[in-house]
């Protein structure tokens, strides 16, 4: 699977140890950046991974920061992409399989790497249900994307 990965400055080192697992799993992954603890913006980071999934470029994004708060709310706003913010397990197989989530985001600030790799391994690995009522809800949301845009 082709995964784009992305960090601000708090979720960095989190970022590196994922594409380590993930690479080692057998995915590919392009790092967007950033690298190093300099105060950045996350919306910067948060469009490039999230427009490489939107365009079908890549299967898949990861966004980390602090909280993962920031990066997922920027990420939701991006046509096409359905950004699941998840630190537990439960959830990070029930976002594929119910939601149908084509980015995971997570804070290196809340969970530690153990389960954060474990969260992202489980996430990628779990498919979408496929279930009727589920695709009717996500079909729900895309249409607010039309509903609501702004074109400038
Ligand atoms: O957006 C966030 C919080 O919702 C992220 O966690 C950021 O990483 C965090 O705000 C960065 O904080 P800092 O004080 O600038 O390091």
């Amino acid at each position: 699977m082709k995964i784009a990965i992305g960090a601000d400055h708090a979720g960095y080192r989190l970022k590196d140890d994922i594409i380590k697992a993930l690479e080692a799993a057998g995915h590919v992954l392009e790092d967007f950046g950033c690298n190093c603890s300099d105060s950045i913006d996350y919306p910067d980071y948060a469009i490039p991974v999230c427009e490489k999934v939107a365009s079908g470029e890549a299967d898949r994004g990861i966004l980390i920061c602090g909280t993962g708060i920031g990066m997922s709310i920027a990420a939701n706003k991006i046509p096409g992409i359905r950004c699941a913010l998840v630190h537990d397990l439960f959830s990070a197989k029930a976002t594929r399989e119910h939601n149908n989530s084509n980015v995971l985001a997570m804070g290196e600030r809340v969970i530690g790497p153990g389960l954060a790799l474990e969260i992202a391994k489980l996430w990628t690995e779990t498919e979408f249900s496929g279930g009727e009522r589920h695709q009717n809800r996500i079909d729900k949301i895309t249409k607010l994307e039309h509903k609501y845009a702004v074109h400038p």
